[in-house]
């Protein structure tokens, strides 16, 4: 069976960086699954598990957001023995970065080359504004475009009136109440996953991803949880990230529960996450400022007239601690890194 690379999103700019690969042995691919060491890809000619070649294994040694994940296009190489590597990874276009929680403070990426990144929260139980904030942050950092989807909308009495209230949350993000049970929206998601298009889900545990990725693909893909305490708290079901192909062209990718799932350490995700507050902050008296209690201070203002939301702005102060202190570990790992490197000569 012969696969049609472009409706997975293969386009002009992988293809040239695809050319400098090309030799008759090799094919370019998307990874559908990685796991260690072993990647499951899509090519032309259809799905192949694929061994990471001493080249990727090496760079990636020194960088482990450079092994291949879910999302990637890569470049295989078929050998006489039927063996197939992956020989290099295609400069991704977006990238979903996780921030381990352990003292090694490099990103994995979970996921890459998606072109928008839904962050899934459930309208009920009451939807949470702080984690919603952080997915979004992430969201943002990835360079995709991001998508608030407010699932289980059968269970609210008026889901517009909540997504409304949500959006106040996300500047420059479309809000969408949607239902599987219901048929609520799905289309217009759909419209992410369109053929040539990929659309991430970001989300607890629970929140109904693979719910819907089993929706848009019209056939289960995916193991739903059953949900056995009555407080709506799920159970960890999804370990793995997947890219699934949608019958019509098109791909869902799956993240699993966002435990974990951090920011890394930059600042651009939060400034465009928090772009109310960015904008306010442009008349602060001063470039730097942190909006505490410093003179001239245009976020505070908005705060006591009543323009910014207190809680807001205390989620913007909790976010940026986080990007502060990972950005100190970083420094200082690098300079640990650098130290080692001195003692051994
Ligand atoms: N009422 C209602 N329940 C839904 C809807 N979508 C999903 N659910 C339920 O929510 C629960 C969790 O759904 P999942 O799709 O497994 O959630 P998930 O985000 O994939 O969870 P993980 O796999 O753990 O990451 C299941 O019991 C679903 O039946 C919906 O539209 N309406
Ligand atoms: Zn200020």
């Amino acid at each position: 069976m012969s696969h049609d690379l472009s409706r997975l999103g293969w386009d002009e700019t992988f293809a040239s960086a695809y050319r400098r690969f090309d030799r008759s042995d090799a094919s370019a691919g998307r990874v559908l699954r990685a796991d260690r060491g072993v990647c499951t890809v899509l090519d032309a000619t259809g799905v192949t598990r694929a061994s990471l070649a001493g080249g990727v294994l090496l760079t990636a040694a020194g960088d482990p957001s450079r092994l291949p994940c879910a999302g990637d296009w890569v470049v295989l190489r078929h050998w006489p023995d039927r063996r197939v590597t992956i020989e290099g990874v295609l400069p991704r276009r977006t990238t979903l970065i996780r921030r381990t929680s352990d003292k090694d403070s490099t990103g994995q990426v979970l996921a890459a080359n998606m072109d928008t990144v839904a962050v899934v929260e459930p309208i009920h139980p009451e939807p949470d504004d702080a984690r919603i904030e952080r997915l979004l942050a992430l969201a943002w950092e990835s360079g995709a475009q991001p998508l608030l989807l407010l699932t289980k909308s059968d269970t609210s009495a008026d889901p517009e009136a909540v997504a409304r209230q949500l959006a106040e949350l996300a500047p420059g993000v479309p809000v969408l109440p949607i239902s599987v049970r219901r048929h609520h929206n799905i289309d217009a998601v759909r419209e992410h996953a369109r053929p040539g298009r990929t659309l991430a889900l970001l989300g607890r545990s629970g929140a109904g991803k693979s719910t819907l990725v089993n929706a848009l693909a019209g056939t289960p893909v995916m193991p739903v949880q059953q949900i056995r305490d009555v407080d709506g708290k799920g159970r960890h079901t999804t370990a793995y990230r997947n890219l699934v192909l949608l019958p019509n062209g098109g791909a869902v990718l799956d993240t699993p529960g966002i435990r974990g799932v951090g920011l890394l350490d930059t600042a651009e995700g939060l400034d465009r996450a928090f772009a109310d507050i960015a904008d306010i902050a442009a008349r602060c008296r001063f470039d730097d400022c942190r909006h505490d209690s410093e003179p001239g201070c245009a976020v505070a203002v908005a705060v006591a007239g009543g323009s910014l939301a207190p809680r807001r702005l205390a989620s913007w102060r909790k976010l940026r601690h986080e990007i502060e202190v990972e950005s100190a570990r970083q420094t200082a790992r690098l300079a640990g890194a650098a130290g080692n490197r001195r003692r051994r000569h």
